[in-house]
This record gives C-alpha cells, sequence and structure tokens, in this order.
C-alpha cells in the first residue's frame, strides 16, 4: 500500500532533514540497464514539469505524500532484502534532502539509481552510481487536448523547463548514465538526434549510443500493446537500445510495482 494511505504520518514538512514519500516498495527495477535487478525504490512526491503521460499522477499533477525523516527511510530501505535502490519521484532532485539521502545510501554501501527529467543537477561531490534520466521531448507536453485536466496551464510552464543542455551535459560528464527518451511514435525521432547533437556538443565526455535507451510510452499493458513494437523497431532503425518496461508487462498499472 502506498505510504500515503497506510501509515499515519505529518503532511507537513517536520524538523530536520525529510522527504515528502508517495510510496516506498521493493520490487524488479523495470526499466533500463538494470532491468531485472530488485530494487527498493523510494519515489519522492512534487515535480518541475507535468508530461500528459505522466505514470506517477499522484506525485506532478495531484501530488499526495508522507513526510518521512531519513532515518525512518533508510531504515524502511533497510528492511528489504535488497541493494540496489533506485530515488525516483516525481522529480527527486527538487528536494535538496535528496542529495543527503544519496550520501547515506552511498555510505551504507547500497549501489543508487536516481530516475531524473535531467532538468536539476545533484552539488558535485553527492555521489550517485547511475544517473537514470529521461529528457523529455515535445510530445510530452500536455496541451489543452493532452492536459489531464484539460485546462492546458502547465503547457508553457513545462515547454520552457523540459530540456536543458547544460543540465544534460554535466549529469552526463558526472556519472555512469543512461539517457532513457519515452517514446510516442516515429515522429519522435528528430527531436531526440537533435537532443543528443546538442548534449554531445556541450558535454566533455563521450555519449556512446549504448548509453541511448528508446522506451515506449505507455501506463498500462493495453497501451504497450500500441506502441512497444513500433518503438523497438525505431531503436534497431537508429542503432539505440530498446528498453521494456517489465513492471507494466508483469503488474501493470498497480501501485507500488
Ligand atoms: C515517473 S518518472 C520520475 C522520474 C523523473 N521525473 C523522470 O521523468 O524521469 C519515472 C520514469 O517513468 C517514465 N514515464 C513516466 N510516464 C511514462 C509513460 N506513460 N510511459 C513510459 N514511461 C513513462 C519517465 O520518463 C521516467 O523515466
Ligand atoms: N518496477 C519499476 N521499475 C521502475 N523503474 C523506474 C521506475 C520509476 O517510476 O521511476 C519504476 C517503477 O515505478 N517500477
Ligand atoms: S518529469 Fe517525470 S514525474 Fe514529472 S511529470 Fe514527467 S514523468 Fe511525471
Ligand atoms: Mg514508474
Amino acid at each position: 500500500m502506498p505510504v500515503t494511505s497506510s501509515v499515519d504520518r505529518p503532511d507537513s514538512a517536520p524538523e530536520g532533514d525529510a522527504l515528502p514519500i508517495n510510496e516506498l516498495f521493493v520490487s524488479l527495477q523495470g526499466e533500463g540497464t538494470l532491468a531485472g535487478v530488485p530494487s527498493v525504490f523510494v519515489r519522492t512526491s512534487g515535480c518541475n514539469l507535468r508530461c500528459w503521460f505522466c505514470d506517477s499522477y499522484h506525485t506532478s499533477w495531484e501530488p499526495t505524500h508522507a513526510w518521512m525523516t531519513l532515518d525512518e527511510i533508510v531504515a524502511e530501505i533497510g528492511s528489504f532484502d535488497a541493494d540496489h535502490v533506485v530515488l525516483t519521484g516525481g522529480e527527486p532532485l527538487v528536494h535538496d534532502s535528496a542529495q543527503k539521502l544519496l550520501r547515506q545510501l552511498d555510505a551504507l554501501g547500497y549501489h543508487t539509481t536516481v530516475e531524473t527529467n535531467g532538468t536539476v543537477v545533484p552539488d558535485a561531490e553527492t555521489p550517485l552510481d547511475l544517473a537514470s534520466v529521461s529528457p523529455k521531448l515535445a510530445s510530452s507536453t500536455p496541451t489543452v487536448e493532452k492536459d489531464p485536466k484539460g485546462e492546458g496551464e502547465w503547457a508553457d510552464r513545462h515547454e520552457e523547463r523540459r530540456i536543458d543542455i547544460d543540465a544534460l551535459a554535466t549529469l552526463a560528464e558526472r556519472y555512469d548514465r543512461q539517457f532513457k527518451f519515452v517514446v510516442t511514435g516515429p515522429d519522435d525521432m528528430d527531436e531526440i538526434e537533435s537532443v543528443l547533437a546538442d548534449v554531445r556538443a556541450a558535454a566533455h565526455v563521450e555519449i556512446p549510443d549504448t548509453d541511448v535507451l528508446l522506451m515506449p510510452e505507455g501506463q498500462t499493458r493495453e497501451r504497450l500493446a500500441e506502441t512497444r513494437t513500433v518503438v523497438a523497431e525505431l531503436a534497431l532503425e537508429h542503432g539505440y537500445r530498446y528498453t521494456p518496461r517489465l513492471h507494466v508487462d508483469l503488474w501493470n498499472d498497480a501501485p507500488e510495482t
């Protein structure tokens, strides 16, 4: 059960280091180069973007959470039998305490992944084993027609914020990383090529095609049935990797999976 509905915790920030947590659970990593690895997921609430397709609606469009101190989070992570931790959201890096949590987890020997939209860069000394960066394409913008609330009031802000080439280049320079693009169809490919060209020009490190993954858009098995083959063929055609959404194949859109 999500933290918000299972635990009686304060819904305003407590004293000291704490994070607004939407859910905390163990599952198999469903996406990317570590797909299949048992991992504890820590999902913070709050995001600086509003993708129309966001599969974590209650961290972005209608955020819900319970505040947990870092000590409580670390203790709960320790109750599961897994040595990989995935910090996600929402956008976890909008919270300064996320960096403190990464430092604590590193000191305890965990392998850490951060799932990020690539618009926020942690402090240079923040330890991180894998930056799993998912830059947001124009096809993610919540236009009036696509906005789940039907208002389109986030479209301009989302559009202004969604790509920050310097931030993407800095993440690539500092960390082991994967660039995991959510693909809705062939029309997304030109923008993917252009974002990659800009990041490669700005970064002082090489970014091989093996660091680039195409992931089909889809919160449900039904939607993935429409997108996965198209996206797999685009990966083959362009020489990028394909990543499944194993958790959706296995558990559809159930919470805590
Ligand atoms: C909910 S986001 C949280 C982390 C961060 N805000 C981000 O977008 O990368 C976690 C991952 O789910 C992906 N995602 C969200 N909604 C999706 C959808 N409908 N289909 C495919 N991937 C989706 C994101 O692109 C990201 O890789
Ligand atoms: N199983 C599973 N794998 C995931 N990989 C990234 C996820 C995310 O929401 O960030 C995610 C998720 O929500 N579940
Ligand atoms: S950036 Fe991530 S959490 Fe934020 S709205 Fe988009 S998919 Fe959801
Ligand atoms: Mg997810």
